[in-house]
């Protein structure tokens, strides 16, 4: 699973970008065919033509790429251009500034809350203003016009920032879900592929660990699941405070995968004997228990061009070795290394 699918936000500005670009792309068609040709009203028409254009780019953009970051917004700013412009030229009782209250709804939507409710009071200033400029609201009683404007918009406004902040609230907390082992919460196997895919540029000095408790079975025996969960927390929590760079995951019941860029076999054998020995040396408080845990750790250099599977399972080879040779010790393939950095050389 891509981690990307998770993105509800992106997933639905893509669509909603496309498809409200296909729509306006129509409508604008229509109202620049009335505007030149039935209404000669040529600025406006002209205007509509150039917009209609500008949307079947987009919406064809949209259809074959993923979108740019500044096209929603342009998209936007053009059609919030449109709706003013066509409030100032045409009279009121044309009823072209009744557009006004579709705009917010599609600012948050495909911008999202900051810059949905910056546009929104954009647009109600100046669309206030450009009203009380005009000659003649005719027909509709002035105090009337503006009392139902004000308060239709602002219903409009409220609830779309409603909903944009719940829906994005509820998406936060669905992307956790997904990428945090409920647990210990430790990114998990999905946020472990998205973090050595996407967030790891650079790999060249990569230094990757897979950590195994000793004998975690006899504490789950001995004391209980329960206080085995514990255990697992109070591990995860010292994990992520002792790496001081990288990240750590929990990649198995009683096992952790951890990354370290930017590294070199001194200083990432360092960081992995810290480990041991500071869980060696800390007796795990739960309840009025006192549990003393050993570790076991394999250490691998990233080897250029290999895979995600590639790169821990050389890691796991060093943890069967570590075990293998009586745990509570950390194993790393020097030989393997050497062999690298003359291949880089
Ligand atoms: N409490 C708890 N136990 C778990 C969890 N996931 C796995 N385990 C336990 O972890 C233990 C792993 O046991 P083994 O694979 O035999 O490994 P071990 O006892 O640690 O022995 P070595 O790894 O060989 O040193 C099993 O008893 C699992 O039930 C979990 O989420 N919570």
């Amino acid at each position: 699973m891509d981690i990307a699918a998770l993105d509800s936000a992106q997933v639905l500005r893509e669509n909603l970008l496309k498809w409200i670009c296909f729509c306006f792309g129509i409508l604008a068609s229509v109202f620049t065919y009335f505007n030149l040709f039935i209404n000669d009203f040529y600025s406006l028409g002209i205007l509509e033509g150039v917009f209609a254009i500008y949307c079947f780019y987009t919406f064809n953009y949209a259809r074959t790429r993923k979108f740019q970051t500044w096209q929603p917004l342009l998209l936007c700013l053009c059609i919030m251009l449109l709706v003013i412009l066509g409030t100032y030229l045409a009279v009121v009782k044309s009823g072209l500034f009744v557009w006004t209250f579709t705009l917010p709804v599609l600012f948050y939507l495909l911008l999202g809350c900051k810059r949905g409710f910056y546009l929104s009071l954009l647009l109600v200033c100046v669309q206030t203003v450009v009203l009380m400029n005009k000659a003649s609201l005719a027909p509709f009683p002035e105090l009337n016009l503006y009392l139902n404007m004000s308060f239709s918009y602002l219903s409009i406004w409220v609830i779309a920032h409603i909903f944009e902040a719940s829906r994005a609230q509820f998406s936060e907390r669905l992307e956790n879900l997904a990428l945090f082992d409920p647990l210990t919460n430790t990114g998990n196997r999905l946020a472990m592929n998205h973090y050595f895919e996407v967030e790891l540029v650079d790999k060249i000095n990569l230094f990757i660990m897979v950590l195994d408790l000793d004998y975690f079975k006899k504490v789950n025996d001995e004391f209980g699941h329960d206080v085995g969960d514990q255990v697992l927390v109070e591990i995860a929590t010292i994990l992520r405070e002792t790496l001081n760079k990288g990240r750590a995951f929990r990649t198995g019941g009683e096992e952790f995968a951890l990354f370290i860029p930017d590294s070199n076999q001194q200083e990432s054998y360092q960081i992995a004997e810290n480990i041991r020995v500071g869980l060696q040396s800390t007796a795990i408080n739960v309840g009025e228990r006192e549990i003393s845990l050993t570790v076991s750790i394999g250490l691998a250099a990233y080897r250029d061009g290999d895979s995600l599977k590639q790169a821990i399972k050389a890691a796991d080879e060093q943890l069967y070795y570590a075990k293998e040779h009586g745990r509570n010790n950390v194993s790393f393939d020097s030989q393997q290394y050497s062999a690298k950095l003359e291949q880089v050389s």
